[in-house]
């Protein structure tokens, strides 16, 4: 049985037992135990480098978003506003201790939402449960950092130009190298920030975005205990959201921005001679390219691409209605698609062309008809 397990059964144990002084004492056994269960959950396993068991959610809907943040920051409420999915909330520290799923319905999409434990200090090590964590981030689209409002924790400023900074010395790459590998690339404006002794390959790997990193908006809760200047402020920081679960303010904005960012595109097809399907649609997220007619043939059916002659298009990526278009178009979101096969117009082309051969040779060699 794993730690989970453990602690869930005694916990119901827990519920199950009446309090009174005759179970005083085995209450308080039972406290201890799932407090050492806790601790043993927490602390990396000693000289194991994977850090316990991970967390097995599987991927449900159209996108991921995970909510994460140091502990006690309204993770748990937020899951609970969001999806009505419930996820125990309390003031003490690390009251989740697994992923807990929701779905958000938004926009015709489904968006799985996923409540985690908190991260603290020395959570890439494993502490925390921090692993799993980190891990569940990296499988997700979009990440939410939540912030406590009341406790600020960092501030970020938006320059023009490269600026350059490090948080430990580096032996690999100088302010001047990285400068001129940027420059290489043809990027004069960027925020470079060294978290290790990186090398030039590890540089022009982030550049060449081989590395995975993912969105992330930052969401300040609990902005009702703080004065309306600290809203403010907050609220201007860059991709920055304030929001208080408590009191349900923003919280439509916060859906909003999450949509935004996860970048998904709703495509609606439209049968030739029907009105288009405004109930289902084809949700694809858009990559670094844009959702090309490519993509969204590909999404249909993976054979689709080569008996397509072009597409039809109405909505905003469409110059006029309906727009012929072809495999490189980019679509919008709530686009209508309308898909041209070759086939049929192929067949055509073929029957008239053998026509034309067959008269051609009658006409040529009328002595084939009489024999
Ligand atoms: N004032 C205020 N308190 C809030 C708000 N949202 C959550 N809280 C409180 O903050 C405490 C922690 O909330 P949780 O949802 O358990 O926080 P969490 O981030 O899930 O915590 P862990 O699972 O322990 O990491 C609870 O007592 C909540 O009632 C809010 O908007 N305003
Ligand atoms: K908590
Ligand atoms: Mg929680």
């Amino acid at each position: 049985m794993g730690i989970i397990e453990k602690i869930k059964e005694i916990e119901f144990e827990m519920a199950r037992t009446q309090k009174n002084k005759a179970t005083e004492y085995h209450l308080g056994q039972l406290k201890a135990k799932i407090a050492k269960l806790r601790t043993q959950l927490l602390e990396p396993p000693k000289g194991a480098s994977g850090g316990g068991e991970g967390f097995e959610v599987s991927k449900y809907g159209h996108g991921r978003v995970a909510l994460i943040g140091f502990p006690s920051v309204g993770k748990s409420t937020l899951l609970t506003m969001l999806t009505g999915t419930h996820s125990e909330a309390a003031s003490y520290e690390f009251t989740t201790l697994t992923c807990i799923p929701g779905i958000i319905h938004y926009n015709d999409t489904k968006i799985q939402l996923l409540d985690l434990p908190g991260i603290i200090e020395g959570a890439s090590e494993g502490k925390g449960r921090g692993r799993q964590v980190i891990a569940v981030a990296k499988s997700s689209d979009l990440v939410l950092m939540v912030l406590d409002a009341s406790k600020i924790y960092f501030k970020k400023k938006k320059t023009g130009g490269i600026s350059f900074n490090s948080t430990l010395p580096l032996t690999h790459v100088d302010e001047k190298l990285c400068y001129q590998i940027l420059h290489e690339y043809k990027i004069h404006n960027a925020e470079v920030l060294f978290r290790e002794d990186a090398t030039v390959d590890d540089l022009i790997d982030v550049i060449e975005g081989n590395r995975k990193y993912i969105k992330c908006v930052y969401v300040y809760n609990k902005i009702d205990v703080i004065g309306i200047d600290d809203v403010d402020r907050l609220a201007r920081q860059p991709n920055s959201i304030v929001i208080s679960c408590n009191l349900k303010l923003n919280l439509d904005r916060l859906l909003a921005r999450m949509w935004e960012e996860m970048g998904l595109v709703r495509i609606y097809t439209k049968p030739q001679g029907q009105q288009p399907d405004f109930t289902d649609p084809c949700v694809l997220s858009a990559g670094r390219g844009g959702c090309t007619v490519e993509d969204f043939c590909n999404y249909l059916h993976r054979s689709l691409v080569k008996e397509v002659k072009y597409v039809l298009v109405w909505g905003t990526s469409a110059r006029h209605y309906p727009q012929h278009c072809g495999l490189s178009h980019v679509l919008n979101d709530e686009d209508v698609v309308q898909v041209v096969k070759k086939k049929v117009l192929e067949l055509f082309h073929s029957c008239l062309f053998s026509l034309f051969l067959m008269n051609t040779i009658i006409m040529c060699y009328p002595q084939l008809l009489v024999r």
